[in-house]
């Protein structure tokens, strides 16, 4: 089957903001121009098409990130929804993985907010190419050239802007493209046809300094457009543009735009701009991978129908319609029905299901998903946010999407036992979406605890619980999740786990030992046994063992993590070795391991950033420092503000808001975000451990 769409004419593409820019409702103009939606719908109203779940048209948060497909002037954009709300960073993470370029919308009258800097950096660190928005350009206060100016000093960004807005505030009616020199109105209610039109006269001077301005600039990307630029030849429109579209793919530029998603302007030269700036899967470096058996050897993708499959599972949902969707980005290869693949993360094979493609207003059957393009598989029943799916004859195994470790737990309880058996299947399925949010039962307690990256976060996953599945319950008080590790290696445990009751007996025996690793890595396994001194079919139950064992430390039950626990021998026994006595035998051992490894507690530190006005500067300094903070950096603001940088303990965050509100007259704001966790401080343990 031939593609629909030739590679270079593929975009996929986010749409970063945080959250009130304007992100959904610039989407949902999006897919009403490119013609998929039938209706216009309205956030404030509920009834956009990529918020579909309750609870998100209640609060109009979008927290799920969907995938969509839109078509534009021949080219098909795959628009990947990310969420803007910093308790959802793990999605930004994992949408940011799998897209190639991102529209970054701003509030114009706000400019850059400290959450905007977060999602920014993340970009920048997943090296993700963006063009630029700003939004609302209608509102009282709104400001194309400030918001420009916060992009460059906040960011630490290279914005170039690309229009200017023709009139402003209610009489905002358009914008003028710099580059061509046309001035463009929206005249009808939806903004359906924009009208092109020459440049009013009294902004032919403005626009004529700005365009000399941008045009310097951009001649400055490409050595023989700055030779021209020197000898006062003519730029075409059609060389800066592709002298733009290099920086902007590079990272060295990005564009900006300005409109009104509401009113329903600016919308479709953004979308020529995501076409003439963003890259295509072809402009991106080829995807690299590992050969599954030896980490060491490094496999290189190229984005072609031709090389052998390989694809990055980057999201699962519960779809309430269809069942268990996992979505997909393909590197490589094809995707096609019914095949047989290798799911390289878990060394298993399944079958591809039925494949389907996302639109605004419907799904659509195909038979198979091409390089560089998102689809979404049904019926894959073993498989992972994060997998990578392959060609069984050629293995690679794709980097795994990291998560943060969840930092924040509550206890829930059924009301009823009715409730009980909900609860579980409940949390399971919402567990298996989210990979951020974690279920554990607390024997000591016999209390359910779910964790997960905020008191939003749980929030929201609490109330899809007793809304979607019904389960009535009673839910604790935030907690932090504190965690256990080793601080020393342990060499050798060497564990003999054998039970003799008449009949068949017991037998499992293995040799471990535990090293501690860096913050972050969870708990690696790794197998070096040889000759088979313990049979290969073992060995997955061992490694379940340890991992089982983990979920609960020695010192307070709290779950270990940073353990690098490698298998180095054992034996077995013909008749009475078995999965459950090797994984009985392994859990032991690193009990014991952890025992030996003299065991700490560590804490969740978060990074955060306080704006808060020059004369209330050093009260909360104070309050900060009594909260056990390290600041990290101070920065003036405008309007007489200051930026405090720290990392403090999630522990001593409880009830901030209200003391920065009350020390500030409600001026002072704060973000927070988690950063990595530190052993906990003798006398705080000490507290903690009782
Ligand atoms: N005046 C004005 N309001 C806008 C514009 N675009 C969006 N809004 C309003 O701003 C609010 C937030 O818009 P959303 O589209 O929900 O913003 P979001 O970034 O998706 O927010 P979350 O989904 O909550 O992350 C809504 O009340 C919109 O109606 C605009 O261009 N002008």
């Amino acid at each position: 089957m031939p593609r629909n769409f030739p590679l270079e004419k593929c975009r996929n593409i986010g749409i970063i903001a945080h959250i009130d820019a304007g992100k959904t409702t610039t989407t949902e103009r999006i897919l009403f121009y490119t013609g998929r939606t039938y209706r216009l719908g309205s956030v404030d109203e509920g009834t956009t098409v990529t918020d579909w779940m309750e609870q998100e048209r209640e609060r109009g948060i979008t927290i799920v990130s969907a995938a969509v497909t839109a078509e534009w002037k021949g080219y098909q954009i795959n628009l990947i929804d990310t969420p803007g709300h910093i308790d959802f960073t793990a999605e930004v993470q994992r949408s940011l993985r799998v897209l190639d370029g991102g529209i970054v919308v701003f509030d114009a009258v706000q400019g850059v907010e400290p959450q905007s800097e977060t999602v920014w950096r993340q970009a920048d660190r997943y090296n993700v190419p963006r063009i630029c928005f700003a939004n609302k350009m209608d509102r009282v206060g709104a400001s194309f050239e400030r918001t420009i100016e916060s992009i460059r000093q906040r960011l630490g960004a290279n914005p170039i802007p690309m229009q200017l807005p023709i009139g402003s505030e209610a009489s905002f009616r358009g914008v003028i493209d710099l580059l061509t020199m046309q001035a463009i109105y929206w005249e009808d209610e939806l903004g359906r046809e924009p009208v092109y039109a020459p440049i009013p006269d009294d902004m032919r001077a403005q626009a004529e300094e700005w365009r000399a301005a941008i045009v310097e600039r951009i001649a400055e990307f490409e050595d023989e457009l700055i030779i021209k630029y020197l000898d006062g030849e003519e730029i075409s429109v059609e060389e800066l543009k592709s002298a733009l579209r290099k920086a902007v793919i590079a990272n060295k530029a990005t564009p900006v735009f300005c409109g009104s998603a509401l009113r329903n302007r600016g919308i479709q030269p953004l979308l020529d701009a995501v076409i003439d700036y963003l890259p295509s899967p072809v402009d991106i470096p080829p995807v690299k991978g590992t050969d599954p058996d030896n980490p060491d050897v490094i496999i290189e993708r190229r984005p072609s129908d031709d090389e052998p499959m390989c694809a990055l599972v980057f999201k699962i949902v519960a779809d309430p319609y269809v069942g268990r969707l996992a979505y997909f980005r393909v590197y490589s290869g094809k995707v096609t029905q019914g095949e047989m693949v290798l799911n390289s993360s878990r060394r298993r094979k399944e079958r591809i299901g039925r494949i389907v493609r996302m639109y605004a207003d419907r799904r659509e059957d195909v038979s198979e998903i091409c390089a560089g393009d998102i689809g979404a598989v049904l019926g894959l029943k073993e498989t992972f946010t994060g997998d990578t799916l392959c060609d069984i004859r050629h293995p690679i195994l794709l980097e795994s999407i990291t998560f943060p470790e969840p930092v924040i737990s509550v206890a829930v309880e059924p009301k009823t036992t009715a409730d009980q058996d909900r609860m579980a299947e409940a949390l399971r399925r919402l567990a298996e979406e989210d990979p951020t949010f974690k279920v554990r039962f607390d024997e000591n307690t016999g209390q359910t605890i779910i964790s997960g990256m905020g008191e939003l976060h749980l929030d929201i996953i609490v109330d899809r619980m007793m809304r979607e599945f019904r389960v009535q319950a009673n839910v604790g008080r935030p907690r932090v999740s504190y965690r256990e590790t080793i601080s020393r290696p342990v060499p050798e445990v060497n564990y003999r786990y054998v039970k003799q009751t008449g009949g068949r007996g017991q037998y499992g025996h293995v040799i471990i030992s535990l090293e501690p690793l860096e913050r972050g890595n969870g708990i690696k396994f790794i197998d070096k046994t040889v000759g088979g001194v313990i049979p290969k079919e073992y060995i997955p139950a061992i490694e379940k063992g340890i991992l089982e064992a983990a979920e609960a430390g020695v010192l307070a039950g709290y779950p270990v993590t940073d353990v690098q626990v490698t298998l180095l021998g054992g034996s077995y026994h013909e008749v009475d070795s078995s999965d459950m006595a090797f994984k009985v035998a392994a859990s032991f051992a690193f009990k014991e391991g952890v025992q030996r490894g003299a065991p700490v507690l560590l804490e969740p530190i978060m990074k955060v950033e306080v704006l808060v006005p020059e004369v209330n500067l050093g009260d909360v300094l104070g309050q900060l420092n009594a909260r056990r903070a390290e600041i990290q950096g101070m920065e003036p603001r405008p309007g007489g503000m200051q930026a405090v940088r720290a990392l403090v303990p999630l522990a001593e965050m409880f009830g901030y808001a209200t003391e920065l509100r009350s020390a500030t007259q409600g001026r002072g704001i704060y973000t927070m975000e988690f950063d990595h966790y530190a052993p906990v401080p003798e006398s705080v343990r000490v507290k903690i451990l009782g």
